[in-house]
């Protein structure tokens, strides 16, 4: 059995090669000729797998360590018989544990004090329900907005879109869909800049595109008193340079890159592949992630509005993620070489070994 698995994926050798060759590429160069021989395709999120990528392989099953499931044609999948399956929720306690981060150094740098701020979260699955605990743990207000969960029935309390954009901090959950009465496309446009609260906070670290990143430079190039950010941007890796210089936090597409996340990511692949071929997994999940310190949540909040940025730095320091960016970006700016595309992509490859902290159910 032949798999082509992207290169950043951690274990793939350690997990599959007991049964499989495997070989990697860089994920934005899978390409059909990977693929001519290959009975697994396993992916991350920087993939676009359709028919133009598959058609005329032998590719039968196709994985994504990722929770988005944006670039994959999974209706063409299915109409070919191809086996797919993904990660729900491999990252979710990395991308909520780096919004935390965000809000305590919006906090600290603004001189906020988040026991009077509501936080809006937009989407209410795996990510916003971490977020909601761990605001919860904090004892931080916070809203729901997730239509789809309320017509089906989700038992907490749901507000409307029009609620969130009076809240302090907002921070978007949603995946990216472009279909449909809950499309999530360019879902923050410039109407809901335009009603946000002065003095407020926009996390975005769902995908690029459910945030109008036009409507946002122009809303910063405007003089509104909002703060952005943001993980992730229209048109990855060629990211809108002028946002990404207005923006109060730029991260490369990392919110999810903990190592936990990242490992239980292929791990959730290994599964499925196991299943597929009817084999029992030979390996289990907990002996695969590391050992991490973790971080105890102050019982209250302080009326010391760096209280809690000061506490968690030491855990994740967002804040360096952000200057990391910025030095390598201006770097790319002021000579020429590498591009924008180039660099978003390296700082990706070569990101940090970052450890969850906080123990969630
Ligand atoms: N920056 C990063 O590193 C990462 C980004 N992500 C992104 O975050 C997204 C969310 O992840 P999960 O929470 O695990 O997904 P999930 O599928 O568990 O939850 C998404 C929720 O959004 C709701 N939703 C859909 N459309 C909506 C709309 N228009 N308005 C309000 N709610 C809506 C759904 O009903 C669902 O409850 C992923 O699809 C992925 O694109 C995920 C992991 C890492
Ligand atoms: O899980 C997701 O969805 C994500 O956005 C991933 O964390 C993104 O990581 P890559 O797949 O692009 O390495």
């Amino acid at each position: 059995m032949k798999i082509v698995a992207d290169e950043n994926m951690p274990l793939v050798q350690e997990l599959f090669g007991s049964f499989a060759t495997v070989v990697t590429v860089a994920g934005r160069k899978i390409n059909k000729e990977h693929l001519l021989d290959a009975d697994v395709l396993l992916v991350r999120s920087v993939t676009q797998v359709n028919q133009d990528l598959l058609q005329g392989t032998k590719v039968r099953f196709v994985g994504s360590a990722t929770i988005g499931t944006d670039h994959i044609d999974q209706g063409y999948l299915l109409e070919q018989g191809i086996e797919f399956a993904y990660a729900p929720g491999c990252n979710a306690q990395a991308v909520a544990e780096y919004v935390l981060a965000a809000i305590a150094f919006w906090a600290d740098h603004k001189q906020k004090d988040l026991r009077q701020c509501t936080v809006g979260i937009i989407g209410a699955g795996n990510v916003g329900s971490k977020v909601a605990q761990i605001l919860e743990l904090l004892g931080i207000e916070y809203l729901l907005n997730d239509p789809p969960l309320e017509e089906q029935g989700d038992s907490r309390q749901f507000v409307p879109i029009q609620a969130i954009q009076q809240c302090d901090i907002v921070t978007c959950h949603v995946p990216l869909t472009n279909r449909g009465l809950h499309a999530s496309h360019h879902l923050i446009d410039e109407k809901f800049l335009s009603v946000m609260q002065p003095g407020g906070l926009l996390i975005n670290s769902s995908r690029g595109a459910v945030v109008d990143n036009t409507a946002a430079l122009h809303c910063k190039q405007a003089g509104k008193d909002i703060d952005f950010v943001l993980d992730v941007w229209e048109n990855e890796p060629d990211l809108n340079v002028e946002l990404f210089k207005q923006s109060l936090i730029s991260t490369p597409h990392i919110a999810g890159y903990s190592q936990e996340g990242k490992i239980r990511g292929t791990y959730q692949l290994y599964q499925s592949v196991c299943q597929w071929l009817g084999m029992v997994p030979k390996f289990a999940l907990r002996d695969l992630l590391p050992e991490a310190p973790k971080w105890n949540p102050p019982v209250k909040l302080s009326s010391d509005t760096g209280f809690l940025y000061q506490s968690l730095r030491s855990f994740y320091d967002i804040k360096s993620d952000d200057q990391q960016m910025r030095q390598k970006l201006e770097e790319v700016l002021r000579r020429s070489g590498a591009t924008i595309a180039e660099e978003f992509d390296n700082l990706r490859k070569n990101y940090p070994q970052r450890l969850e902290f906080l123990e969630l159910s």
